[in-house]
């Protein structure tokens, strides 16, 4: 299960920014290159593991896009991205994201009240972006059906599950120095 993501994870690249151990990979950074059957393998897993019930997908730029895409093309459910510039349409919603290595400002846009939605992103570690997002939904009467996160890394999941989200995370890794270390894939026993 999720072949090609745990082995590629293993040989990922660590570098420093600023204390963070910032691992790279192709789902999380777009480089080398994105392998599509990898992309693939985990589209075709979510969809098996997920409340794909709703009325689109939500992702975060930039790295969720990708993931995200390939789900909302298998399933023909759309896809609305969360952007970091604002487009100043009448019910953009302002949110402040903040990581374990930078700060910004989130815009939802294309959402109303009663929708519901699967949020679909990259990488959970502080839980940060994802935490100012559901606050933000729930706030904007969104339902959020599923929040599911390829890598998971970190304790930022639980912040989720405190405010009622159990995220699906479907490989836990280890950061440090050394490299990367899998802990746990969704699903195993
Ligand atoms: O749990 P957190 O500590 O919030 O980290 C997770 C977030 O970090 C990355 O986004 P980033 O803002 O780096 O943007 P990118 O997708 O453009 O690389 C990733 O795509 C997540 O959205
Ligand atoms: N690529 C990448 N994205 C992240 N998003 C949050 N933490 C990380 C990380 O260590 N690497």
């Amino acid at each position: 299960m999720l072949e090609r993501l745990k082995n590629s994870l293993i040989n990922s690249p660590v570098m420093k920014r600023g204390e963070y151990n910032y691992f790279i990979h192709p789902i999380s950074d777009g480089v080398p290159s994105l392998d599509p059957h990898m992309v693939k393998e985990i589209a075709d897993y979510i969809a098996e593991i997920a409340d794909m019930n709703v009325d689109t997908i939500l992702t975060v730029e930039a790295m969720g896009i990708p993931v995200a895409n390939a789900l909302s093309l298998k399933t023909g459910i759309p896809l609305t991205i969360v952007r970091k510039r604002p487009y100043f349409l009448e019910g953009e919603v302002e949110l402040s994201q903040s990581t374990g290595y930078s700060k910004g400002v989130l815009y939802i846009n294309g959402l109303k009240k009663g929708d519901r939605v699967i949020i679909v992103d990259d990488v959970i570690s502080t839980g940060g972006t994802l935490l100012a997002l559901v606050r933000a939904l729930k706030k904007m009467g969104v339902e959020v059906t599923d929040v599911i996160s390829v890598i998971g890394r970190g304790d930022g999941y639980l912040k989720l599950e405190e405010l009622g989200f159990k995220p699906k995370v479907l490989v836990t890794i280890d950061v440090s120095e050394k490299g990367v270390e899998i802990k746990d894939v969704f699903g195993d026993q």
